[in-house]
């Protein structure tokens, strides 16, 4: 057992809800959802994802009832930059004990794209994002796969207008180890303002690097990992929370606020309630 006070805080961001939900023929229901979220509560997570009401209408609903129902964690839905989705999520976590929007945008830029008017949209859409709710997350959506000039202004920019969580996201799963720590690496040296946001990755297992890319991170300054329970994901889904957290656990510098004895019953829990869906 290490002294906690010697070690730092890894925020768990669990997404089994929204990013999980994602690799289901058949979608959770609300009653489902509420279940796996008082499990995730009562198991220590720090931030629940509970949907994406911009892609799935049903989201909306989903993560207000969990936003009653939940007492510790914060409630976080998914947006784009539309103001109607970003106004649809700060709807639906008004009545969460703690809330969070959890902006995208995607970074890696198309031929006729102009990388100002992008800069502008992450601006405008984090502002408003910020008018609604004090605490805002921004994902460099495909960062793995942008130019990293773009990317450091990019991160800068929603630093800049207010987020105060920035995930880097390898959203098709590309990056080996060496390649994503290189990222992070090149991040907190080039963007001047990263010390004033939590960094954060959200990885894909496409080449079975999740869980080891999202343990590089954190030597390298990320301090929330983005997961789920199972590692339940988009394709091959994403870094696997059990893992994340006893591979914590183990170390001699950081901790979580995770009771492990949770883990097993989450794990079930939602092996039964998917069992018919997969
Ligand atoms: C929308 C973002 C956060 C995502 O799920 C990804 O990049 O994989």
């Amino acid at each position: 057992m290490y002294d906690l006070s010697q070690t730092v805080k890894i925020t768990i961001f669990d997404t089994t809800l929204r990013d999980g939900e994602l690799a289901l023929e058949r979608k959770l229901t609300v009653d489902q959802k509420i279940r796996l979220a008082k499990i995730l509560d009562k198991m220590g997570v720090d931030v629940i994802e509970v949907g994406y009401p911009g892609a799935f209408s049903k989201d909306a609903d989903e993560i207000f009832m969990v936003s009653k129902q939940v007492k510790h964690s914060t409630i976080c839905g998914l947006a784009s930059s539309n103001p109607e989705e970003i106004t649809a999520v700060a709807a639906a976590i008004k009545k969460a004990v703690k809330g969070r929007i959890n902006l995208f945008t995607p970074v890696r830029l198309k031929a006729n794209t102009e990388a100002s008017e992008v800069l502008q949209i992450i601006s405008s859409s984090v502002s408003l994002a910020r008018d609604h709710c004090p605490d805002v997350e921004w994902s460099a959506f495909d960062a793995t796969r942008s130019h990293p000039d773009f990317l450091c202004k990019a991160v800068e920019t929603a630093i800049k207008s207010g987020a105060t969580t920035i995930s880097i996201p390898d959203s098709l799963g590309v990056a080996q180890p060496s390649e994503f720590s290189d990222l992070i690496n090149m991040l907190m040296h080039r963007v001047p303002n990263i010390e004033q946001s939590t960094l954060a990755v959200h990885c894909h297992d496409d080449l079975g690097f999740a869980v080891e890319n999202s343990l590089v991170a954190l030597e390298l300054g990320a301090r929330q990992i983005e997961c789920s329970i199972n590692g339940l994901g988009a394709r091959a889904g994403n870094a696997d929370l059990g893992k994340v957290v006893e591979a914590i656990a183990n170390h001699p510098t950081y901790h979580t606020a995770i009771d492990q004895s949770w883990l097993h019953q989450a794990s079930e829990t939602l092996s039964q309630l998917t069992a018919v869906s997969t």
